[in-house]
């Protein structure tokens, strides 16, 4: 395994990496379950004050605009966990008596660590400490004792802007669907393994029309399999299954993209800022990411595997449609595929519509249920 795949399980479990560069080591901690005595020994052993790397997203959310994808805040040496927690995610009014200090562009280094903690799925904040020329012998030991991995930061960065890698094909079954048939379920793994995706196939595959009747699916543990009225993503997805079925059968890709991208663990938080009257898109904001956090390439290697050139998408996302094309994908058509408007998702599904774009009208003009 590259030594940049192996570092995001150690940030996922809360340890340092260290970043190598042109212009010497950086150490890194994530802000996600940070606790004030790793900030202290990171200090002493990299001899320098803390940094703390921000999205440019967030750091929108707090009011101020960066060239570029993040941008970094200086702090104190004793600055405490609880501090850094509350610059990375706090709202900004509650920041408000307590000011972030200025910004500074970040270093290739910083960059990367950022991105490493995107790919991890963790709170897209990091904490880094450039090691001071006098540690440097102190820090290779701990490397060399196998206490701290050293990752390039290109390799890091090369990781995380190619995040799927290649795909491969593990494994397959038939799974016979509740009033749909057979169904012949495909696992593919990504190269760094830490996400799997499945294609469910529908019907006789010399059956289906030409243009492949295609449903790509973004996975929603709270909505596919709790039925949660957050969202409207289980009922899209067994109305998925019908209409492909009708239509004499096709693909749904289930990709490991929770929460637009963003994981359950952050799409969790959001949820939380939502109940404080933020919406869908102003909440990932304040955590850190953007509107729509997806890589739809995964879902083009997919159908590449399983041979699909053409296909006719179920979507209301006309920027879904756009992706899969700039993925090399002929969509022939789009089908609208809706869920069921509640009084839990009706504003969910407003802000999709004047926000996001998606195309619901029709959908938002139906009875709501109660
Ligand atoms: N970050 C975040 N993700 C959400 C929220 N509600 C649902 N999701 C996720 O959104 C994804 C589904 O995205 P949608 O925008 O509903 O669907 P879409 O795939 O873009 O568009 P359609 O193809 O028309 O369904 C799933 O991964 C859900 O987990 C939320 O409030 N915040
Ligand atoms: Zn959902």
């Amino acid at each position: 395994m590259r030594q940049a795949e192996r570092a995001i399980f150690d940030l996922r479990r809360g340890l340092p990496v260290l970043l190598g560069s042109e212009d010497g080591d950086t150490l890194v901690l994530p802000v996600e379950g940070l606790v004030s005595e790793r900030i202290a020994e990171a200090v002493a052993l990299a001899g320098a004050c803390p940094v703390l790397v921000l999205s440019s997203h967030r750091l929108a959310s707090l009011g101020m605009t960066v060239d570029g994808d993040c941008a970094c805040l200086p702090l104190a040496e004793d600055v405490q966990a609880a501090q850094v927690i509350r610059f990375a995610l706090a709202r900004a009014e509650a920041l408000a008596a307590d000011p972030p200090p200025a910004l500074r562009m970040p270093s290739v280094a910083e960059s990367a660590a950022l991105q490493l903690m995107r790919r991890a799925q963790l709170i897209p904040a990091a904490l880094v400490f450039k090691v001071e020329a006098t540690q440097g012998a102190a820090v290779e030991a701990v490397r060399l004792a196998g206490d701290v991995l050293k990752v390039d930061s290109a390799a890091a960065l090369a990781l995380c802007q190619d995040s799927a890698g290649q795909l491969t094909m593990v494994s397959d079954a038939r799974v016979p669907l509740a009033g749909l048939g057979d169904a012949q379920f495909v696992l593919f793994r990504e190269e760094d393994g830490i996400r799997e995706h499945v294609a469910v196939l529908l019907g006789e595959r010399n059956a289906w029309p030409e243009a492949v009747p295609l449903r790509v699916h973004s996975a929603c543990l709270t909505g596919d399999l709790f039925g949660s009225e957050r969202c409207d993503c289980g009922a899209q997805l067994r109305n998925s299954l019908s209409a492909i079925h009708a239509l004499g059968g096709g693909i749904v890709l289930y990709l490991a993209q929770e929460g637009r991208g963003i994981g359950l663990a952050n799409k969790l938080r959001a949820y939380r800022l939502q109940d404080q009257g933020l919406d869908t898109i102003d909440a990932d904001e304040v955590i850190g990411f953007g509107k729509d956090e997806r890589d739809y390439r995964v879902a083009h290697r997919m159908l590449d595997a399983l041979g699909i050139q053409r296909v006719e998408l179920l979507t209301n996302n006309p920027e879904k449609v756009r992706a899969l094309c700039d993925a090399g994908i002929d969509v022939s058509s789009r089908r609208a595929l809706f869920g069921q408007l509640n009084d839990n998702n009706q504003h969910y599904l407003r802000t999709k519509a004047d926000r996001h774009g998606h195309m619901l009208e029709e959908l938002l003009a139906t009875p709501v249920k109660r």
